[in-house]
């Protein structure tokens, strides 16, 4: 036994950066009522039960987007690991070029494509600080 304390719970969350055309990154705002409203975030969620990451990225990608995004069209980039005050946050972070479908905010969030140098303009969770510059080397 190393660990003092009562371990933190691990979530696990997986998350997208799709990329279009020119190179812009998606984010979406976090609705009212949410924690960290307002905070603007990659698309992306919980797995469920059974679910694998990448299945329950497409799922998330559907509900949320309503695009379809084939795996073999996710590329893991990097991951945050950030300690918040109720849980430890996992979040593998995904990169997408290729989606069938028009993105839409299907869950009323408001949607915004940005160049990976602008994400800072955006208030981000702080999870996600981290992730840009990995965003801003690869595009
Ligand atoms: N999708 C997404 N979640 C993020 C990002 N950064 C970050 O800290 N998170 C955190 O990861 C968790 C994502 O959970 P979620 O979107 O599936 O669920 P939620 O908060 O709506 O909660 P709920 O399902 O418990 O109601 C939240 O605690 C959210 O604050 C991000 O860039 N994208």
């Amino acid at each position: 036994m190393t660990a003092a304390g009562a371990a933190p719970k691990l979530v696990l969350v997986v998350a997208c950066a799709l990329v279009d055309a020119d190179g812009r990154v998606l984010i979406t705002q976090r609705p009212e009522g949410k924690a960290l409203a307002g905070l603007w975030e990659f698309p992306g969620g919980k797995l469920e039960p059974g679910e694998r990451p990448e299945q329950a990225l497409i799922r998330e990608l559907a509900e949320e987007l309503g695009i379809a995004v084939e795996e073999p069209c996710l590329a893991p980039l990097t991951f945050a690991s950030h300690a918040y005050e109720a849980f430890h946050l996992l979040m593998p972070l995904y990169v997408c070029r290729r989606w069938t479908g028009v993105v839409q905010g299907l869950e009323g969030q408001a949607t915004r494509w940005v160049r990976p140098e602008r994400l800072r303009d955006f208030p981000m969770p702080p999870a996600d600080e981290p992730l840009i510059a990995h965003l801003i080397d690869l595009l």
